[in-house]
């Protein structure tokens, strides 16, 4: 306002006294805080925004130019506001979905009756009831009914899932047409949700390497038009006999424009925003760093179980071999298979239960990592393993090999047992391709990313699944230690190198990988907090959304790098040239700090799903 008047008054001419009140006040109503920063910065020997734009108002009062100098600081002030704010707005995106999840709960009290309670105050294994249309409230296992849920806010997939006793409800998603009950596993602030919630927060805070390029660039940058400021202000008119006034006037105009407002600003809003563009699609970036890797990446290793497949094998193939009878061969295999978490082994205990096959004690039970495992029944060892076991174990024969090479070119994973003199029996168990692993295979391949399949089944295995859903390598027969060093292998050839898995065998791989992804995040919550990248399901269709959304958020931030340097270098010409008025210079850097934040927030509205 004052600033305003004080144009006023010196455009209709009014006494000059009037108009330097009238600036002065306006420079002290919104400097202030811009002097106290400038100050202790330059107490400090540090040149910053803050001390290049006191030392500019601070001249142009005392040239007397004093609409010039009010409207400086009050639209230098006002960009300033319009950044904090559009900062805001990128982290806000983000804190919008903590609000997803309701405040109140429909809970079973102990007196039978239900009573809907505050969130926050409900405990571990209280029994909340979930009525149609309702959005969960807390994390929990459904112990009774089934529903669709809609589990967008964590995954970034609308369409419902079907769930059912046992299945696990994530705060903040949606019921959509069933009732149904579960128990709480998590307090409210410590969901799924919040925890996706304040990985985005940290990640935010953390800086991305452009980020720290342009810090630097700026530490650098400021003190050198600094220095050709002072040049310009007592170099012409010393040596050339050049107007003071009018040369300190062009060297102020300088420092207005070395402002690198619009520069220091656009690196964090365009990150903050693609990071909360990405945790709307369920896809969880640690840090900017991750998301700035993305585009380079020139490999993409994948598991094969539960990654590329479902994880759900079932039994396909049975014999009893060298004379061993039939039923007593599944008994002693389905007893070790039972005791074990292997998604092969569960294949073979399911089966083992479908046809009700009677399980036998097991002593000394031991898992033998990337083999099988191994126990003793009835006084006598058994293992139950893969090809490798068996041949280390020197129990394998030609005759054997044919059978299992056989079975392993149709996609099938073979393990067999033994004792100590001979192999009782072999089954076959085939797992399912996921449909989205295909197109994620193909989308990948349309980014110029080349995929390899590494795991720890047999390489017929391995290649037959990595031909049915399009990869290029497959490597298979490979233990923990081998995946970590075929990684270190393609980071060798140069180019980034990211790696999905899931299970811990991949986890020494994962962590040597340029960006590691985990899948299905929502359900292991230590998967959001170790991955640099966590998948919140298991689609991985992500993983093209990731690369996509790395891709325009660097070109978004190349783009505003040049227009911020292109802005600051027309009107760096301009001055020289006599043209650039103060004036000028204040409202190029607003503009340009306006663009990029527009742009950066672009983000946003991103869908990369296209
Ligand atoms: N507990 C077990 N029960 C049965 N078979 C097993 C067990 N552990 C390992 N195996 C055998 O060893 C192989 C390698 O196991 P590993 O756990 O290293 O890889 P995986 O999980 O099958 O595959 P991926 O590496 O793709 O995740 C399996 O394919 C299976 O044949
Ligand atoms: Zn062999």
């Amino acid at each position: 306002m004052a600033a305003t008047a004080s144009e006023a008054v010196h455009w209709f001419g009014l006494p000059t006294w009037l108009a330097a009140l009238l600036a002065v006040t306006a420079v002290l109503a919104c400097g202030i805080t811009t002097y106290k920063k400038g100050w202790v910065a330059i107490r400090n020997g540090n040149l910053n925004i803050n001390a290049l734009m006191s030392i500019a108002v601070t001249g142009a009062l005392v040239l007397g130019q004093w609409p010039e100098a009010a409207m400086v600081m009050v639209l230098f002030t006002v960009a300033e506001l319009i950044e904090a704010k559009s900062l805001d707005r990128a982290r806000n995106a983000i804190q919008g979905l903590m609000q997803l999840a309701p405040e109140r709960a429909t809970v079973l009290q102990d007196d039978g009756n239900w009573q809907e309670v505050e969130a926050k105050s409900v405990a571990l294994r209280a029994r909340v009831r979930i009525k149609p249309g309702e959005r969960i409230a807390l994390d929990g296992t459904i112990v009774s009914g089934r529903s669709a849920i809609n589990q967008a806010p964590i995954t970034g997939e609308s369409l419902p899932v079907d769930k059912t006793e046992g299945d696990a409800v994530f705060a903040g998603t949606i019921n959509e047409s069933g009732s149904f009950e579960y128990v709480v596993t998590a307090a409210a602030d410590d969901s799924t949700l919040a925890r996706i919630i304040h990985a985005v927060e940290e990640a935010q805070g953390a800086k991305a390497p452009t980020q720290r390029f342009v810090d630097q660039f700026a530490r650098v940058y400021t003190p050198v038009v600094f220095a050709i400021a002072l040049a310009v202000a007592i170099l012409p008119p010393l040596l050339m006999g050049g107007a003071w006034f009018d040369w300190v006037y062009k060297a102020l105009v300088l420092l207005v424009i070395a402002c690198p407002c619009a520069l220091v600003i656009s690196t964090p809003v365009t990150i903050v925003s693609g990071l909360a563009a990405a945790a709307r699609q369920g896809i969880l970036i640690k840090g900017g760093a991750y998301l700035e890797e993305g585009r380079k990446l020139a490999w993409l290793a994948l598991d094969k179980t539960g990654t590329i497949t479902h994880g759900k094998p079932v039994q396909t193939d049975f014999a009893a071999l060298n004379g061993h009878g039939e039923a007593d061969v599944r008994s002693l295999a389905a007893s070790l298979a039972s005791r074990s978490d292997h998604p092969v082994s569960r294949a073979l205990a399911t089966a083992a239960q479908q046809d009700g096959i009677a399980l036998q004690n097991v002593d000394a039970f031991e898992a033998l990592p990337g083999r099988g495992s191994k126990g003793l029944i009835g006084g006598k060892v058994y293992l139950l393993g893969n090809h490798r076991l068996i041949h280390e174990q020197g129990r394998c024969s030609e005759a054997l090999e044919v059978r299992l090479t056989s079975l392993e070119e149709q996609g099938k994973t073979v393990i067999l047992l033994t004792d100590e003199e001979s192999v009782h029996g072999m089954f076959a168990v085939a797992d399912t391709v996921k449909d989205s692993s295909r197109q994620a295979i193909a989308e990948l391949h349309a980014l110029g990313i080349k995929t390899v399949m590494l795991t720890g089944d047999n390489a017929h295995t391995a290649g037959a699944i990595a031909a049915q859903v399009g990869i290029d390598e497959a490597q298979g027969d490979m233990l923990p230690e081998d995946k970590l060093k075929a990684i270190e292998g393609k980071i060798e050839q140069g180019g980034s190198v990211g790696m999905v898995g899931d299970g811990i065998n991949d986890a020494p791989a994962l962590a040597r990988a340029d960006i590691g992804f985990a899948m299905g995040a929502a359900g292991t919550g230590t998967a959001i907090e170790t991955a640099d990248v966590a998948l919140m399901d298991d689609d991985l269709r992500k993983l093209p959304r990731f690369v996509r959304l790395s891709r325009r958020t660097h070109a978004l931030l190349v783009q505003n790098i040049v227009l911020a340097l292109g802005i600051k270098a027309v009107f760096l010409v301009l001055t020289l040239t006599g043209l650039g008025t103060m004036w000028m210079a204040v409202f190029a850097d607003v503009g340009a700090s306006l663009l990029v934040v527009g742009n950066g927030l672009r983000l946003l509205r991103v869908n990369s799903s296209r």
